[in-house]
């Protein structure tokens, strides 16, 4: 193995922030502050708008540019790729254990290195709009199944041709930490009756999704092909796109998801680049019917991201693992869903988030959300530190992670979690 890259910050072991990671994030230093972009390394945040005055960014795409001064990490996602590269350089550099310029300063030490525990991180991006794919053939599968009956054509014709998606709430993405409040809504007439009911959801849930940051975006009319589509994106959080299944199968037709989704959707707070998942390329699932030509890529590639879902019952100090499942079963990867979305001309903008949809895998052991995992509720699914569930239970708290396992170092994402509280007036 060759010698691996080691930072003057102190990192443990096994840590998710090692400096072969440094997603991008925002926080506060303290409560009034204002927001500015960071990264994480170890258990620490590096403040970029500290380095970025002290004129550490001495490359040409950002010795001038003030990306590192605001409060999102907009301004910086807009530059594209070169001018990612050139930052991830200079850090890796900057915060390497031989490189003495910050490491020995130690005024500017203190002001840009803060312990991660004492910032508050809040939403990394201006999130225009939010799309929601169904990307993964188990998920679509097991929901046809059990939205539409029969595991015959569980799976909608389309479904291998299209990259199916719906436009999600922006508004109502939150950052990890975030309470979720139970929903309130119509659900169907109960048996024997022709009226809906309007109540508190009662079969609350969560999905497992993966979401990309788009960096560079396109003009309205002029689609981005397949095979450009992976310089327009940024990097990717855990989402948890909560889900109100008895809202949502009321509304859902024929329009698709409305508010059983819209009342809140979570995201962990570091974004992890493209280049610091690189060494977790791996094949995409090999897609048959071949796609049309616009979605067949030269290369076709996915990450090997292995995730978790553990839910934490009230008054709990242990969470239950529920699932594990990987990134890299979805069948459509995020370049085909880049340039399906840009196809009919439709404009994206940096900061629009496009989620994965739900990730199941083909086991029991590896679904994505508590619908497919209980079988619409009708079974029960057992927690391992006690208790079981069917869907969520207010006081509850979902944590999502997913860690990418290196040769000798990881690549984290870190949690992605939020408590189910009681509904409005309740
Ligand atoms: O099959 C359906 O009718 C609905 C499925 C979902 O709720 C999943 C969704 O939001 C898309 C996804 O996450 O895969
Ligand atoms: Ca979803
Ligand atoms: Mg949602």
């Amino acid at each position: 193995m060759a010698s691996l890259m080691k930072s003057f910050v102190d990192v443990s072991p096994g840590s998710q922030f090692p400096i072969q990671n440094l997603p991008y994030g925002v926080f506060r230093p303290s409560a009034g502050a204002s927001p500015r972009p960071g990264v994480a390394i170890g258990d620490s945040v590096v403040d970029l708008s500290v380095l970025s005055e002290a004129g550490l960014f001495k490359g040409p795409l950002l010795s001038s540019s003030s990306c590192f001064s605001q409060t999102s990490l907009n301004a910086f996602m807009a530059l594209g790729r070169p001018a990612w590269k050139e930052a991830r350089k200079t850090l890796q550099k900057l915060l390497s254990d031989g490189e003495p310029t910050l490491r020995d300063d130690h005024v500017l030490r203190s002001k840009a290195i803060l312990p991660m525990n004492q910032v508050t991180m809040v939403m990394p991006a201006v999130i225009g709009d939010y799309t929601d794919f169904f990307s993964s053939k188990e998920h679509a599968v097991n929901c046809g199944t059990i939205f539409r009956g029969g595991k015959e054509d569980a799976l909608p014709p389309n479904w291998v041709h299209v990259p199916i998606g719906y436009h999600g709430r922006a508004s109502s993405v939150v950052i990890s930490g975030t309470d979720i409040r139970r929903p309130r809504g119509q659900t169907s007439p109960p048996p024997g009756e022709n009226a809906p009911e309007f109540k508190p959801s009662a079969l609350l849930d969560f999905e497992l999704e993966m979401a990309a940051f788009v960096g560079p975006g396109n003009e309205l009319g002029k689609p981005v092909s397949v095979d450009e589509a992976a310089d327009h994106i940024f990097g990717f959080v855990i989402m948890n796109d909560w889900s109100a299944r008895d809202i949502q199968k009321w509304e859902y037709v024929p329009l698709g998801p409305f508010l059983g989704k819209s009342f809140g959707t979570t995201i962990s707070p570091w974004i992890v680049t493209m280049e610091a998942l690189d060494p977790f390329i791996c094949d995409a699932p090999e897609q048959d019917p071949p796609a049309l030509q616009y979605l067949t890529e030269k290369n076709r590639f996915t990450y090997d991201i292995p995730m978790q879902v553990a839910i934490r019952p009230k008054g709990e100090s242990k969470a239950s693992v529920i699932s594990n499942t990987n990134f890299k079963y979805l069948y459509w990867t995020v370049c085909q869903q880049l340039a399906h979305h840009t196809v009919n001309g439709c404009n994206l903008n940096t900061g629009d988030l496009l989620a994965s949809g739900t990730i199941s895998g083909p086991s029991f052991g590896s679904l994505g959300s508590l619908l497919e995992m209980s079988v619409a509720g009708s079974r029960e699914v057992k927690l391992e530190h006690g208790g079981v569930r069917r869907f969520l239970k207010d006081g509850d708290e979902v944590v999502m992670s997913a860690v990418c396992e290196g040769d000798g170092f990881n690549v984290g994402f870190g949690e992605c979690r939020g408590k189910v509280i009681p509904a409005f007036n309740s």
